[in-house]
């Protein structure tokens, strides 16, 4: 068998064009959705995702800034900053880029942004919100995957889903997501005994783990389908996933490929949560 290939790219895509609608409602009524997008310190990769996520704005005739700043910033100068954007009515969307320099505690600058635009869903109280059913935001990496099984036709309900990885801004809430959707999750992580064992079980393999080509074709259940969340850049440039793509897809039902797959849908689905609050200021 060789798995159908989810293609992120292509589904971010027909969200966009599908948001167009929406975009032009706000406009009509002078509002332009805007993201203000923090960077501290100089990570080539972090570099790279928030010049997309800037890009993605303005194609779209949207308000986007970056703001960076050296790793040298402290906590208190950049969490003042972090209330004037607070205040300004036309940023609807505040964005702290992960990782931040070691000095700085991510923690206390999240938990700066007002809730009503943590439009990455990282606010302890979204986190809450969306533990108890209610979310104001929804996480845009999880949120990405479960709009790429809404467009398999998964059906969720009664399914076995396995997550591999528990960190705050994808394995905690993509498990959270998955059970509201009727599956039976369960959470592994890097250490996980008989990992193999777990991974065998599930209809749906979501991998975070952020280690290259962990999971490879013969952990994965025939017919699964399988979700690599991994961006690892090899020795040669290259990306690879936390999955082993070449044997993965002998077995799987359909994957989603790294570059092109949970990516491009984790920038798309940023789009949405800010046209959302942008929205709730009607
Ligand atoms: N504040 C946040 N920080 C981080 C998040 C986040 O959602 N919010 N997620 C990741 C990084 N990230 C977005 O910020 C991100 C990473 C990768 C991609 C992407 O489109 N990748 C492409 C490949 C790009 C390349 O060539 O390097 C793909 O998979 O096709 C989008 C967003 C950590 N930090
Ligand atoms: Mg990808």
């Amino acid at each position: 068998m060789t798995a159908r290939i989810i293609d992120g790219k292509k589904l971010a895509e027909t969200i966009k064009q599908n948001l167009a609608e929406r975009i032009n409602a706000l406009k009509e009524k002078n509002i332009i959705p805007g993201l203000t997008v923090i960077l501290v310190g100089d990570d080539p990769a972090s570099q790279v995702y928030v010049r997309n996520k800037a890009n993605t704005f303005t194609k779209l005739g949207l308000n986007s800034s970056v703001e960076q700043y050296p790793a040298s910033l402290s906590e208190e100068a950049l969490c003042n900053r972090i209330r004037e954007l607070n205040n300004d009515p036309s940023v609807h969307g505040i964005l702290v880029q992960l990782p931040l320099p070691a000095n700085l505690d991510a923690n206390k600058v999240i938990e700066t942004i007002s809730p009503e635009k943590d439009v990455d869903g990282f606010h302890i109280s979204n986190a809450g919100a969306l533990m108890t059913g209610r979310p104001l935001f929804i996480p845009c990496t999880p949120y990405g995957v479960m709009k790429m099984l809404e467009s398999e036709n998964v059906e969720l309900r009664g399914a076995e889903a396995v997550v591999i990885g528990a960190s705050n801004i994808v394995g905690k809430p993509m498990a959270l997501l998955l059970q509201k959707a009727g599956a039976t999750v369960t959470i592994c992580n890097s250490k996980t005994k008989d990992l193999a064992a777990h991974t065998r079980r599930a209809d749906v393999l979501v991998v975070a783990t952020g280690r290259p080509e962990m999971i490879t074709g013969d952990m994965i259940k025939p017919g699964a389908i399988v979700i690599d969340v991994g961006i690892n850049r090899g020795s040669d440039g290259k990306l690879k996933g936390d999955v082993e793509f070449s044997s993965a897809k002998e077995v799987a039902g359909a994957i989603t490929p790294v570059p092109g797959g949970v990516g491009p849908m984790t920038i798309v689905m940023l789009l949405v949560n800010t046209i959302e609050a942008a929205e709730r200021k009607l």
